[in-house]
């Protein structure tokens, strides 16, 4: 016999395992793993808590300041210039995609045109709080450009993260395209495997002990929060670490400002409407309004001639025109005497000396100018910087609606083929039912139009009579009430 045969011959030779048992160790396995995974999520959650409560217990995070903010000012017209309706709300998804890329908090849509056309008309919508002037008397309707409008609420719509849109956003023909625009992919936009310590949520209609409510944030269960709200209300929860044993996920009520003050994260824009180029400024609802203007012009200043980090700010503001600059917003406006718009401003200035194109559209400048800005603008109060990357969803964890088409079933993408091989309606839209309670949001939502609801259903069912549409069924989806009715299964 050679060596090499008594080897083999001496070697154990190991049973032989059946698929059966393969399959069950590799499960077994990626079960250890996700335990593992879990595990780890839940320290760094414990941890980042203790370190939460260190913090409140040394009087630092009362004492923290809020970070310098940034708003955007752009005229609703913009829309107006859009060759269709899909085009129109890509628009607007553009401005929203762009204001969250540059973590701008505040984005204001200007009338820069005043009059209006026979196209062109304007809207009621129901004026907030702080339109009214701040003096807290209550709701009031206002008329606003349907341009205007329908861009401040596709920008809330974006903004608002998936599982709150049914509360907040009930079926509007300004949302029909909401489907086909690109997700904003934000932070705040958390998912239910999420564990990050605030949520933004909706306070439920669900009885709940003295004192206390129901949130839905987004996670299987409802979450009890420490103050009796009425339903309906946005909320910003700063989650419990779940204590051993207990089911019942409890947090605490905070300010909206609070995630990005403490943990740096960006946490989304406010939406404001403004009626003419002289309320951005005088409607600021900042303590103090802004304290840098910047206007945007190919008749401004080079940015190459502005210094690096020259720009101190708290709160910045910089402006955009529409299709014919803000010298036409400026004549536009009957409040404002100075006839060169360069004299409103701080800095006036041309992002782009050498362009190519005898045009940049608004919403190409806005990319342009905020980049170009970056390194100009120096914040007063900068944010915290704060490594959460291993508790909030990357990119790739977030909803494509490509994948999603990935995952419909061999047997469901037949059907569909099927069915729109026989030309059959793809019952793959939704009919939104208006929440049995007016929501009252947190942040003041002037398009809210659940009250228009309840006053006047005739105004509804008109408005009603459309479509969403979905970047995966395109037009031939039709509405089917039976469907899920949460918008963001479409985003
Ligand atoms: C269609 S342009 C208006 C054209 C106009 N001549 C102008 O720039 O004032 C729309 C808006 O895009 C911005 N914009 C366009 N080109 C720009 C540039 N080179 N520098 C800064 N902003 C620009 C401005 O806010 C402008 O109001």
């Amino acid at each position: 016999m050679s060596a090499a045969t008594a080897i083999s011959h001496n070697k154990p030779t190991e049973p032989h395992k059946s698929w059966k048992k393969i399959n069950e160790e590799r499960k077994a396995l990626k079960r250890q793993r996700k335990q593992d995974k879990a595990l780890k999520d839940l320290k760094r959650v414990q941890e980042l808590a203790a370190s939460a409560v260190n913090e409140t217990e040394n009087g630092k995070a009362a004492s923290k300041p809020n970070p310098s903010t940034v708003s955007i000012a752009v005229p609703g017209s913009i829309l107006e210039n859009a060759q269709s309706a899909e085009l129109r709300a890509y628009v607007a998804g553009q401005i929203a995609r762009a204001a969250c890329i540059f973590r701008v908090n505040e984005v204001i849509v200007f009338d820069d045109v005043g009059v209006t056309t026979a196209r062109e008309t304007k809207r009621i919508y129901e004026q907030d709080d702080a339109d009214n002037n701040g003096n807290g008397a209550g709701k009031a309707t206002s008329t606003v450009r349907s341009s205007s409008l329908q861009l401040a609420r596709i920008l809330q719509y974006l903004e608002c993260p998936q599982y709150l849109r049914k509360y907040f956003f009930p079926l509007h023909k300004d949302l029909k395209y909401s489907g086909l625009l690109n997700p904003l992919d934000t932070p705040h936009h958390l998912r239910q495997q999420s564990k990050f310590r605030y949520r933004e949520g909706v306070v439920c209609d669900k009885q709940a002990k003295e004192g206390h409510s129901y949130a839905n944030v987004g996670l299987l269960n409802d979450v009890l929060i420490d103050k009796a709200l009425e339903p309906g209300v946005r909320v910003t929860v700063k989650m419990e670490p779940s204590s051993d044993g207990s089911r019942k996920q409890r947090g605490t009520l905070v300010s909206p400002d609070e995630p990005r003050r403490e943990t740096g994260v960006y946490w989304g824009y406010q939406v404001r409407i403004a009626h003419s180029l002289s309320e951005i400024f005088t409607k600021s609802p900042y303590d103090g309004g802004y304290d840098v203007m910047v206007g945007t012009s190919d008749r401004g200043t080079s940015v190459q001639n502005v210094p690096n980090q020259s720009i101190g700010y708290n709160h910045a503001l910089i402006v955009f025109g529409g299709l014919q600059g803000l010298e036409e917003a400026l004549a536009n406006d009957e409040k404002l005497t100075v006839d060169d718009p360069q004299l409103l401003f701080d800095h006036y200035i041309n992002v782009l000396p050498k362009q190519g194109s005898r045009t940049i559209r608004t919403e190409e400048a806005l990319l342009i100018a905020m980049a170009a800005l970056q390194e100009k603008l120096q914040p007063q109060q900068a944010d915290v910087e704060c490594d959460l990357s291993d508790l909030l969803p990357r990119s790739e964890d977030t909803g494509i609606p490509m994948a999603r088409d990935v995952l419909v079933s061999k047997k469901k993408k037949k059907k569909l083929v099927d069915n729109t091989e026989s030309n059959e309606i793809q019952p793959a839209v939704i009919a939104t039912k208006l929440s049995p309670t007016p929501a009252v949001p947190r942040r003041p939502n002037p398009f809210n139009e659940h009250k228009r609801a309840e006053v006047a259903p005739q105004s509804i069912s008109m408005e009603a009579d459309f479509e969403v549409v979905s970047a995966s069924t395109g037009h031939t989806a039709a509405v089917n009430e039976n469907q899920n009715d949460d918008l963001s299964r479409f985003d």
